[in-house]
């Protein structure tokens, strides 16, 4: 009889918008589904990953967590996901949902497109694709482009994008999605939160199901069965990348391929043990907001402490939290990826957040 295609949900959002957050809930109250996870970072510290595998739930186990870290599941679809989702199906037992996390900075599309590859498509279908949204920041400005500085370049010229790489993005990720979450919003009013809901609406042509959360609490059953097969609608969901070549290819123009990476850029650090991590993270807040660090999120070394230190930092806002033991074979030290845009002054930042250490 036909084999029942195994669902797979799409967990995508701009860098810190609470994708891993999401997931962990998810996992923590998905009753007896078995579930795998694809976690695909932008930066090579497994961090989400080594995050979810030290939450311990029992339908997930550290071999049901699979993590891509070379380099953006939307670049590295063909060499990297597929064989990865080949394998994955190939085993004897199946999970009964596949869970795939995109890093911050992947366009959602492509991997999408990849669940159409012939002996993918039989298998698998794409139940939904959720985005997750930071709302403190959409509220703060952080995706809307700073006109008149575009304005300005445009006089310069002609043939800017309208949009910023990251205003781009996130309307990439939103265009694509089926379930648009919300999230943060215990950091709004009732007014911040409408004003989200509006800049969100206006920018996407579709409609998809719209909900709000704190702290990534969507139960279960509303992220896993939205049965959107997601597949079958990229036509509907192109990003501006798609869309352009599309006019140009129309227009007969020739253009060169650019990745909307180029934009992006991250790198990992390792520093000494943190003796007073609290001074720590005050001394980095102003080097985030000097040089515009997107993300910086990795693990701590405290002295005299068993436990490890994560800390998260999206943007200037910085969380700090004890996760786990650091185990007996494992090496403590302080290693943070970072994140930013492509024109920071690399050197600078790596100094500075070595002076604040
Ligand atoms: N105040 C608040 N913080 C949140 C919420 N959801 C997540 N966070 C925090 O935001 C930070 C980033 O959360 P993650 O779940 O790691 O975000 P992510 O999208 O997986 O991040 P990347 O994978 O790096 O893109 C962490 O410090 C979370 O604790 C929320 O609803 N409210």
């Amino acid at each position: 009889m036909l084999q029942q295609k195994i669902p797979a949900t799409v967990i995508t959002g701009f860098l810190g918008a609470g994708k891993t957050t999401i997931i962990r809930n998810m996992l923590m109250n998905a009753g007896g589904k078995k579930i795998a996870l694809i976690i695909n970072e932008f930066g090579d510290l497994g961090v989400d990953g080594d995050v979810l595998k030290g939450c311990g739930a029992e339908n997930c186990t550290e071999d049901d967590i699979i993590e891509l870290t070379n380099g953006c599941i939307c670049c590295t679809v063909a060499d990297d996901f597929i064989p990865t989702m080949q394998r994955l199906l190939e085993r004897d037992v199946k999970p009964d949902h596949i869970v795939i996390e995109t890093s911050g900075l992947a366009l959602p599309q492509p991997l999408v497109a990849a669940f159409n590859w012939p002996d993918i498509r039989t298998r698998v279908t794409v139940d939904g694709v959720v985005t997750v949204v930071d709302s403190a920041a959409v509220a703060a400005g952080r995706f809307a482009d700073d006109h008149d500085k575009v304005d300005a370049a445009r006089v310069l010229d002609e043939g800017l994008d309208h949009d910023s790489p990251l205003e781009e993005l996130f309307e990439d990720q939103l265009t694509c999605a089926d379930l648009i979450v919300l999230n943060k919003t215990d950091l709004l009013d009732a007014e911040g939160i409408a004003k989200v809901r509006a800049e969100v609406a206006e920018r996407i042509h579709r409609k998809p199901t719209l909900i709000e959360a704190k702290n990534g609490d969507v139960p279960a059953f509303v992220l896993l069965g939205l049965g959107a097969s997601t597949e079958g609608d990229i036509e509907n969901r192109k990003s501006h990348h798609e869309l352009e070549h599309e006019a140009l290819h129309e227009s007969g123009e020739a253009h060169e391929h650019h990745h909307d990476h180029d934009e992006f850029e991250s790198f990992v650090m390792k520093l000494g043990a943190i003796a007073d991590p609290l001074a720590f993270v005050d001394r980095l807040k102003p080097v985030i907001e000097t040089h515009d660090v997107l993300r910086l999120k990795g693990f701590i070394d405290v002295p005299g402490k068993p436990m490890r230190l994560v800390i998260q930092a999206v943007g200037s806002r910085i969380d700090t939290y004890f996760d786990r033991p650091w185990s007996a074979g494992e090496k403590r030290e302080t290693r943070l990826v970072v994140i930013g845009l492509h024109e920071w002054d690399f050197g600078a930042v790596v100094e500075a957040v070595q002076a604040a250490a």
